[in-house]
């Protein structure tokens, strides 16, 4: 479980995070939606470390990231896996070199042992067979596969996701959905994930949380989103036609 109490996190003058207050359960897809500039990145990156809190804590499993020791630290960025924008992958690395990456940066495993976890997770996200292909002789849905091999490969407790649609066809982009959380419920990850992609939303959002100028507006899952009356997010994301009728037909379904 992540527990975000409090958190403020701003860029000299400019205040981004604003006491955000959070909790992310194990085996839930979260995922963090909201207004280019409402402060999702920065929410993410010091969800992962990469900002420190100016107040308030960032909790994993009891533990406060801010006062890890060096050991802890290192443990904990084991437990996190990480699926970036545009997938990440080094170009000129095959894919299993890719996904054994972390393996062969963190533990002590035999090159056999390595192999046979690399194809394990390749089984699991289906690509196999596509060891020795390099990232440019894939699709973007195989390269954003070949990254959640990757992500997992440690069998990580936290999997941070920034924009995994990004870039794929709408059908593509539901498989990955499926994907990141059939995953998540899986091996019980707790994972986060910023998106601008209102399918997602709907599909896999079993939690959301809606960032407003770096304060937390609202939060619930996506079925509490087809019924809210709250009109900043009614308005945010019910802004397409589509969606708008799919939510009428929700309500008058359930009146
Ligand atoms: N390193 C930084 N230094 C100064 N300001 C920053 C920095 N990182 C982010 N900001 C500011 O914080 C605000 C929130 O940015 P952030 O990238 O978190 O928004 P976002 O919700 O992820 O937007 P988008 O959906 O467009 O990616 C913006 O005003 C941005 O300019």
């Amino acid at each position: 479980m992540i527990e975000v109490k409090n958190l403020h996190k701003g860029f000299g003058d400019v205040k981004v995070l604003k006491g955000i207050n959070a909790t992310f359960h194990p085996g839930k897809t979260n995922l963090i939606i909201g207004q280019s500039g409402a402060g999702k990145t920065v929410f993410l990156k010091s969800l992962i470390g990469l900002h420190a809190p100016e107040e308030g804590t960032i909790s994993f499993d009891g533990r406060i990231n801010t006062k890890f020791t060096i050991e802890e630290k290192r443990q904990w960025r084991q437990e996190i896996g990480m699926v970036f924008q545009g997938s990440a992958l080094f170009d000129s690395q095959t894919v299993e070199e890719n996904v054994m990456f972390p393996l062969k940066m963190f533990t002590k495993k035999s090159q056999a042992e390595m192999l046979e976890r690399v194809n394990f997770v390749l089984d699991r996200v289906n690509l196999e067979n596509s060891n020795t292909k390099l990232p440019a002789e894939l699709s973007g849905g195989m390269q954003k596969r070949v990254a959640i091999a990757r992500a997992i490969v440690m069998n990580p407790k936290y999997l941070f996701c920034d924009e995994p649609n990004s870039g794929l066809d709408p059908q593509t982009a539901t498989v990955i959905d499926n994907l990141i959380q059939e995953i998540t419920d899986e091996y019980q990850i707790t994972t986060v994930i910023n998106t601008h992609d209102m399918n997602s939303v709907m599909e896999i959002g079993e939690k959301i949380l809606f960032l407003k100028d770096g304060k937390k507006e609202w939060e619930g899952s996506s079925e509490d989103m087809l019924k809210t009356d709250n009109k900043i997010v009614v308005d945010f994301v019910y802004s397409s036609n589509l969606f708008k009728k799919v939510r009428e037909a929700y309500l008058n379904e359930t009146k």
